[in-house]
């Protein structure tokens, strides 16, 4: 059976690679490796968010990013957390599985 989507990184023992622009994001938000588990870039994905304080402040589950980079490569204005399968299909778009 498909593995349900969790909030907390799709499949932990699923190993990603991240493409360049996104790898970016990630070693911004303090990243040092190249291959990751789903846990690990949602971990850094939303340090990202914190950092760059791109979350709205009145309603914190709406994360604005047409003004960074992150709305380039996830390629919206802005999106919520409370839709993990929306946020999730947006990502893998920028990851590679890595083999093993
Ligand atoms: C459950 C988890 C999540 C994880 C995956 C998904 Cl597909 C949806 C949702 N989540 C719940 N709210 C957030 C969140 C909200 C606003 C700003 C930053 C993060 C997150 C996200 C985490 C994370 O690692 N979260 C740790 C605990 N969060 C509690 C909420 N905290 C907020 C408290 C209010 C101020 C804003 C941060 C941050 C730490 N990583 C993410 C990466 C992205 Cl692309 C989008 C969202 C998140």
């Amino acid at each position: 059976a498909a593995r349900e989507l969790n909030t907390d990184g799709a499949d932990d023992n699923k190993l990603v690679r991240p493409k360049v622009e996104f790898h970016t994001l990630l070693r911004h938000a303090g990243a040092t490796k190249d291959v990751f588990t789903m846990k690990e870039v949602m971990f850094y994905l939303g340090q990202y968010i914190i950092q760059k304080q791109l979350y709205d402040q009145k309603q914190q589950h709406i994360v604005h990013c047409s003004q960074d980079a992150l709305g380039r490569v996830l390629g919206v204005d802005s999106f919520s957390v409370k839709e993990p399968r929306v946020l999730f299909a947006m990502i893998t778009k920028n990851l590679v599985a890595v083999k093993g």
